[in-house]
């Protein structure tokens, strides 16, 4: 009989966590759980890592960083590990797993003992950006700004009771201290030479998020126009399965992909006065979180999501 590969979720009642498990039912896996009543005990939890081929962490950072200290206890029996939270995400020994990132990412995350899940923002600011730098059209010093809006899922359970509960605003901006926990990733990973402007914001619907990045385009290199920028992006996500460059829309709902692991690139733009505006819309919890998580175990499994 065919033995399943066994993984554990460290986290598994919380909210990444549960959407994870459930997409799991799609892989030929074996789940390993613990019961609630020992979900934060380290000892229950170690003994589960033990049993596990990968353990995938969907705790808050402190916890996070606790539980790779516990699996690394585990030697030579230590599971591969897929980290959800920020701890990781630019840390080194780390493969970051954004399979879309370049030819090469894909099989680095098939054969890398740990992996760190994209944050949901930077899943939609790096799909845009780095292609653009790869090709020389972006200088990495170009002034980058990114605007945001994600669905109140994003923000765990808490931001969830507050929405769901007492009635959230309809639409808040935060993070205006530009000290948002996402910058570094974004920064890293895009291949910026200059620390980007991040402005998020939350509105009043479940899931759904559009990152958007407007673009002087005589400051990019080489006279590019808005097709150019369109052909770029295209050429780099051609065949690909969960990212998709789409054509421009007049307008753009941020729940138009709720529900969905995939993500939509478009580029709007006025060749008149020479600006373009780069869009990705993905769900916050899908390409965003645990459809990515998803993608990386099959990938770290080596089976097809
Ligand atoms: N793109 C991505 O990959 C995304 C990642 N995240 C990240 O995933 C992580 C979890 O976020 P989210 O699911 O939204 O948060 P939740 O608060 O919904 O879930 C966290 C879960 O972890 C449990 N937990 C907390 N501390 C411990 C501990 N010491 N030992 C065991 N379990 C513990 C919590 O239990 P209890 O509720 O009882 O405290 C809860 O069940 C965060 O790091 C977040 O940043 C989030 C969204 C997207
Ligand atoms: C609306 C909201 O609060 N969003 C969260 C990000 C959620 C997310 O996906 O980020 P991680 O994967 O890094 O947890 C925030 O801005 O902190």
């Amino acid at each position: 009989m065919t033995q399943h590969p066994v993984i554990f979720i460290d986290g598994e009642a919380g909210t990444t966590g549960l959407e994870i498990r459930e997409r799991l039912a799609t892989l030929p896996v074996r789940l390993h759980s613990i019961a609630t009543t020992h979900r934060k005990d380290p000892a229950a939890r170690q003994d589960a890592m033990a049993a596990a081929d990968l353990v995938v962490l969907c705790l808050p950072d402190a916890a996070s960083r606790e539980a790779v200290d516990m699996a690394a206890e585990l030697g030579e029996v230590a599971p591969r590990l897929l980290d959800a939270s920020t701890a990781f995400r630019t840390a080194p020994g780390w493969v970051y797993g954004f399979p879309e990132l370049s030819e090469a990412q894909a099989a680095a995350i098939a054969s890398a003992p740990r992996v760190s899940n994209p944050g949901c923002y930077p899943t939609g600011a790096i799909a845009l950006l780095r292609p653009l730098i790869d090709a020389g059209i972006m200088d990495a010093q170009y002034p980058v700004c990114i605007n945001a809006i994600s669905g109140y899922t994003g923000g765990g359970r808490s931001m969830i009771e507050g929405h769901e509960r007492d009635g959230g605003p309809a639409f808040e901006l935060y993070g205006l201290g530009l000290e948002h926990k996402h910058v570094p990733e974004i920064h890293l990973h895009a291949g910026l030479g200059r620390r980007p402007v991040f402005v998020p914001s939350v509105g009043h619907f479940p899931r759904g998020m559009i990152v958007s990045i407007p673009l002087h385009l005589d400051d990019l290199t080489g006279g590019v126009t808005v097709d150019d920028l369109n052909t770029v992006l295209a050429a780099r996500y051609a065949g690909q399965d969960k990212v998709h460059v789409v054509p421009k829309d007049a307008g753009l709902s941020a729940e138009g992909l709720a529900k969905s692991d995939r993500m939509e690139l478009r580029v709007h733009g006025s060749p008149r006065h020479r600006q373009a505006v780069l869009t990705a819309r993905l769900d916050n919890l899908g390409k965003g979180a645990s459809g990515a998580a998803l993608q990386n175990i099959a990938l770290m499994l080596g089976l097809s999501a």
